[in-house]
């Protein structure tokens, strides 16, 4: 959705007052959620706080990629299993939260939100390390003499934005690439499925590595803030013309994009 107005004089709103964001394990919603949801949606807004937050979120995403110990198979593999034990035990609650935001329930609820993530799950943790393996390549004159392969690197601090309307599976199936690549990963859930995007903040610290993985709930302002911070990559699931968004504010730092429309 495109902002459709810009933000008039008028009281301050909740985030301007120093209520910040909310953040991963801190809930979804601040003082006074009524006033926010009128607006988030449409008045990105520039909130010193806010910026603090996301640049203190993403510089310890940053920290805990540079730490190196996201790199490892073994230990990709470990946050992926927990991830899958997060689905498994979990499974419950996710579908109660579907119901809530979207009246999305039963088999077709299960099957487009669990299954298929429980499947990506397997067949990664399966996969893996043959993926991760350096891949020969044939040599030609220049590396005649050399040892040629391709070596898979992680990219750094990868962003994911979630859409509303498959709320659960469009955050964590590139956030189980991004593990798996050995990736530090920012999810930022869709607010228009708040209730999703509330279970994702409070599950994810519970099972994975909290400094590498991190999660920020809010919307548009929030959305917003997150993009003018430099990721190494940015993946965006949701309408052409939030895209068009995405890809100026990656532009700006050179940031490749998978945009998912
Ligand atoms: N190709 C695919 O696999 C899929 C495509 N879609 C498309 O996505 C649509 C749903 O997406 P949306 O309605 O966009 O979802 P949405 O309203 O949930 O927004 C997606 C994200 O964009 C952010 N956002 C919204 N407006 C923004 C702005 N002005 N600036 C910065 N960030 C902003 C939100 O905070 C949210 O995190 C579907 O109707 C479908 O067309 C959805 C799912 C899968
Ligand atoms: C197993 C199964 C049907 C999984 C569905 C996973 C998923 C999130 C599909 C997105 C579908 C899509 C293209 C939606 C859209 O464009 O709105």
């Amino acid at each position: 959705m495109m902002p459709s107005k810009s933000p008039g004089p008028g009281p301050a709103l909740p985030w301007e007052e120093g209520s910040p964001p909310a953040m991963a394990g801190e809930g979804l919603v601040p003082a006074c959620s009524r006033h926010r949801r009128l607006v988030e949606r449409e008045a990105p807004l520039k909130c010193p706080a806010a910026m603090e937050k996301m640049q203190q979120v993403v510089g310890r995403a940053r920290a805990a990629f540079r730490s190196g110990r996201s790199r490892p198979l073994e230990f990709r593999i470990q946050q992926l299993k927990a991830l899958q034990r997060m689905v498994q035990e979990k499974e419950k609650e996710i579908m109660r939260t579907l119901k809530a935001d979207l009246n999305k329930s039963g088999p077709n609820a299960f099957t487009q939100e669990i299954l298929g993530v429980l499947g990506a799950l397997a067949l990664t943790i399966e996969k893996l390390p043959s993926w991760a393996d350096p891949h020969h390549v044939k040599k030609d004159l220049l590396t005649l003499r050399d040892e040629a392969y391709i070596s898979y690197e992680p990219l750094g601090v990868v962003l994911v934005i979630g859409a509303w309307n498959y709320p659960f599976a469009l955050v964590m199936q590139p956030l189980i690439g991004a593990i798996a690549a050995g990736n530090a990963v920012v999810v930022k859930p869709s607010e228009v499925s708040e209730n999703t995007a509330r279970l994702v903040a409070e599950l994810l610290p519970l099972y994975l590595d909290k400094d590498l993985y991190a999660v920020v709930t809010g919307g548009v302002p929030e959305t917003t803030e997150l993009l003018t911070q430099r990721f190494d990559h940015i993946f965006y699931t949701g309408n052409s013309n939030v895209g068009r968004i995405v890809m100026a504010a990656a532009a700006k730092h050179l940031t490749p994009v998978t945009l998912e429309l």
